[in-house]
């Protein structure tokens, strides 16, 4: 019944919508957030965190499981913080997010350390804050942890993260569970290397992980891992180890444009039920949710320099970059792009790219979009929660955006936005 309900509100949640004929984040209008902060700017929706929290809180159904937000899907300290006290962990892959969960205050013994290359001081870091667990991804690093932690007199708790061969039918530059991806060990060898662990006296062995992608719209793929992990616990159980916990990533996808993703509702309900058949629903379960915390929670707001038209082609250009948002270059990925005060006109909208002012072909944000666009006009760039501050760079000498999060009329600004000297004040002349 909660289930029920909860779908009925996040169908007629909208945390971007149309008032008074405005774009508005909660009930903040994009307008006056463009002219009191200035753009390229992020406007996160503080609502739309909590409902996309909320989601995996139903789906949990009472049950054992702690997310671990995925966040390099977007690691404000002030996003971090929100998801802290709602009760998470986190998913890190560097010593930086790890210094990042410890200033947004959250808790390091609900951190899972991922990643296929951590260095001697990111273990180091990891083993003195007592993080929950390091999800190791070779022997080697297997060996690095049970030598650190024997220098430290301490016992590292572990989880193999296997590779389980499954097609996430993503696309391929965010697909991590295939044999030919570099991510985790082959499971068909994770028998052995748990052994080589069990042997090893300063490690832990606590569980088992893995993480197949990212942006995956359907079951299948996880209950195709699901599958195979499950053997290799019950193989496990013979060889007379025992885990605590089973991880099984994030990687749940997000609606840009006409996707359907499963929610994690229909994700946990198939995760439980294949558990419980197999007599392993005592196990707790670990999600490394990232883009479905966040992804629909923020938009990028855009201004429009110039348009022009070359040859019949029509840009629309804009403040904002591919420095600000890569993935649609990088992925070619699909971002809606809506108008903040929409426009009339009677002959048919032109088809626009959008493109940035970086000195690149590839700087474009959307493409052949049917907009009536004017110089001065404001552009919300949707879905941009996730994956679109944290891959940004400062290209072309261009500061980073500033961040704010609005919560219903409130505003705040939770990443100012970089003046031109903080850009190279480091930097040293030679003699
Ligand atoms: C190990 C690991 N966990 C969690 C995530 C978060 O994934 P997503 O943002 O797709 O939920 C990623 C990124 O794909 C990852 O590499
Ligand atoms: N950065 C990617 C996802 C990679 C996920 C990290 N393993 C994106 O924007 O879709």
């Amino acid at each position: 019944m909660l289930n029920f309900y909860f779908d009925l509100i996040m169908t007629v949640a909208k945390h971007f919508q149309l008032k008074d004929d405005t774009l508005h984040a909660e009930n903040v209008s994009l307008e006056q957030l463009a002219h009191d902060f200035g753009t390229p700017l992020y406007v996160y929706s503080r609502q739309a965190l909590h409902d996309a929290w909320y989601s995996y809180h139903v789906a949990a159904q009472g049950r054992d499981v702690l997310v671990c937000y995925g966040m390099k899907a977007n690691s404000n300290l002030a996003i971090l913080n929100e998801f802290s006290r709602l009760g998470t962990g986190f998913d890190i892959v560097s010593g930086g997010e790890l210094a990042r969960v410890i200033a947004a205050k959250g808790d390091p013994a609900k951190v899972v350390f991922s990643g296929v290359g951590k260095q001697r001081w990111e273990i180091e870091a990891a083993l003195d804050a007592g993080i929950k667990c390091f999800n190791v991804e070779s022997e080697a690093e297997l060996e690095r942890i049970n030598q650190i932690a024997g220098e430290k007199g301490v016992k590292a708790p572990i989880s193999l993260r296997v590779n389980p061969d499954v097609d996430a039918k993503t696309h391929p530059y965010i697909s991590t569970g295939l044999k030919d991806n570099k991510f985790g060990v082959d499971i068909n060898e994770a028998p052995a290397i748990y052994a080589r662990a069990q042997a090893m006296p300063h490690l832990e062995i606590v569980g088992v992980d893995c993480h197949i992608g990212s942006q995956i719209t359907e079951i299948s793929p996880y209950l195709d891992a699901l599958d195979k992990l499950i053997a290799l616990i019950k193989q496990l159980q013979s060889q007379g180890i025992t885990l605590s916990h089973l991880d099984i990533g994030g990687g749940l996808g997000i609606r840009y444009t006409d996707e359907t993703p499963a929610t994690p509702t229909e994700l946990l309900s198939a995760v439980f039920k294949a558990l419980d058949a197999a007599d392993l629903g005592h196990l707790q379960l670990v999600l490394e949710p990232g883009r479905s915390m966040v992804g629909n929670a923020g938009v990028l707001l855009t201004r429009v320099e110039y348009v022009k038209t070359n040859q019949d082609k029509h840009f629309a250009i804009v403040d904002a970059a591919m420095n600000d948002l890569i993935r649609p270059t990088l992925y070619d990925a699909w971002h809606d792009v809506e108008p903040v005060r929409p426009r009339t006109g009677s002959a048919p909208a032109p088809a626009y790219d959008i493109v940035g002012p970086i000195c690149e072909s590839g700087d474009w944000l959307a493409k052949d979009r049917a907009l009536h666009l004017a110089q001065g006009d404001l552009l919300a760039i949707m879905s941009a929660g996730a994956y679109a501050f944290t891959m940004s760079s400062q290209y072309n000498t261009r500061p980073r955006a500033a961040e704010v999060i609005v919560d219903d009329q409130s505003v705040h600004l939770v990443r100012p936005r970089e003046s031109l000297e903080s850009l190279f004040d480091s930097e040293r002349l030679i003699d």
